[in-house]
């Protein structure tokens, strides 16, 4: 394969100078299997890469080789990168994958369905740079259940703005296409969600075959838990990319401020119109939010995702977090002096 249907764009291409390009397709730990023009190869990271605070890679990068052997000299610089807060961590990032155009959110439509967890992957997706798809897989599953197809498209349709949204049903349906015919030749999509909502599923089918794992991974975590820890980077049949990844039980949003506020637009909206500027909308005297027709779960979840922000600022600047104290001190002060208030 050439670079360009691995992905490769002027943008790489303008960073390298020396080596030779090569595309991570599966990364577990400190190895990494990339793709490069003349075939797959098995890779670590030089010792400088180890030793530098430069960029670690994740599967979707494209990194340089040195040319006298299988070491991963550099990362080059990303177009998009999706990330979160990395489990039971205070304040690191990790990176999820690397280069990806479209983000294929996947929930089932049956008890797995949430809303609020949407809303939190369409942050998620927009502070990566990805472009967000929703796909709701299980349709078939739906009526079963008793559940209204119909009406949780409607209320996915209001909550996701402009996102596309696919109801799919990954086990039944005779084609897969509709999935395929969001990518172009050359693009990289990656897909998540909880575990069992039918990742494999669609990975398998659209590839036509049961998936193939690179390198069977059973990494243990620091709790003794068997945990899957493997993200790969698979060709499709269109010839575009797709990065499968293992359900997620933690989304924990990372410096995701503006996203956070662009992804609820409706409550942005009806706040410019609060008495008070720094308004939380949470029982402040003249906020025009509480008085505006939000779903209070939505508005919840929006002031969830804002107080997550706010404690990675706090805690990435101690300035920030002293004068936050400084202020609620004054406040407590002005209450102590006001009993009233
Ligand atoms: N009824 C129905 N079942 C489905 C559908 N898609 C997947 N399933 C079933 O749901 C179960 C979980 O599917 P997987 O594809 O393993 O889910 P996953 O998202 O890859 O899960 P993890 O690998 O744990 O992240 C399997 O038993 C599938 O057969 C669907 O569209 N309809
Ligand atoms: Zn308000």
């Amino acid at each position: 394969m050439n670079l360009e249907q691995l992905g490769w764009s002027d943008f790489f291409a303008r960073q390298c100078a020396t080596g030779i390009p090569a595309r991570v397709a599966f990364a577990c730990r400190e190895q990494f299997i990339v793709w490069t023009e003349s075939g797959e190869v098995d890779t670590e990271p030089s010792g400088a890469l180890r030793h530098a605070s430069q960029l670690w890679p994740a599967v979707g990068d494209w990194v340089m080789l040195r040319d006298d052997g299988p070491v991963i000299d550099r990362v080059l610089e990303r177009r998009t990168t999706l990330s979160r807060k990395q489990p039971g961590s205070e304040s690191s990032e990790q990176v999820l994958a690397a280069n990806v155009d479209v983000l294929f959110i996947v929930s089932g439509l049956d008890h797995d369905y949430n809303p609020r967890r949407l809303e939190r992957y369409l942050v998620v997706a927009r502070e990566s740079g990805a472009t967000p798809v929703i796909v709701l897989n299980k349709a078939d599953l739906a009526g079963e259940l008793g559940f209204d197809l119909e009406e949780l498209l409607r209320l996915t349709r209001t909550l996701a703005g402009g996102t596309t949204v696919l109801p799919l049903s990954a086990m039944t349906d005779a084609s897969l296409d509709v999935l395929g015919a969001t990518m172009s030749p050359g693009e990289t999509a990656a897909m998540v969600g909880s575990s069992g909502v039918g990742k494999s599923t669609i990975l398998n089918r659209l590839l036509g075959a049961e998936r193939r794992r690179t390198m069977a991974v059973g990494a243990s975590d620091d709790r003794g838990r068997h945990t899957t820890t493997a993200r790969e980077l698979f060709v499709m049949p269109g010839g575009w990319l797709l990065i499968d990844m293992p359900g997620l039980r933690e989304v924990g949003l990372w410096s995701a401020e503006q996203s956070v506020d662009a992804g609820f637009g409706d409550i942005q909206e009806l706040a410019a119109a609060c008495r008070f500027r720094d308004c939380t909308h949470s029982g402040e005297p003249g906020c025009a939010v509480a008085d505006g027709a939000v779903d209070q779960a939505r508005l919840a979840n929006y002031q969830k995702m804002r107080r997550e922000v706010e404690y990675l600022k706090r805690k990435a600047d101690p300035e920030l977090a002293r004068q936050t104290r400084a202020k609620w001190k004054a406040i407590e002060k002005s209450v102590r002096r006001h009993p009233k208030w």
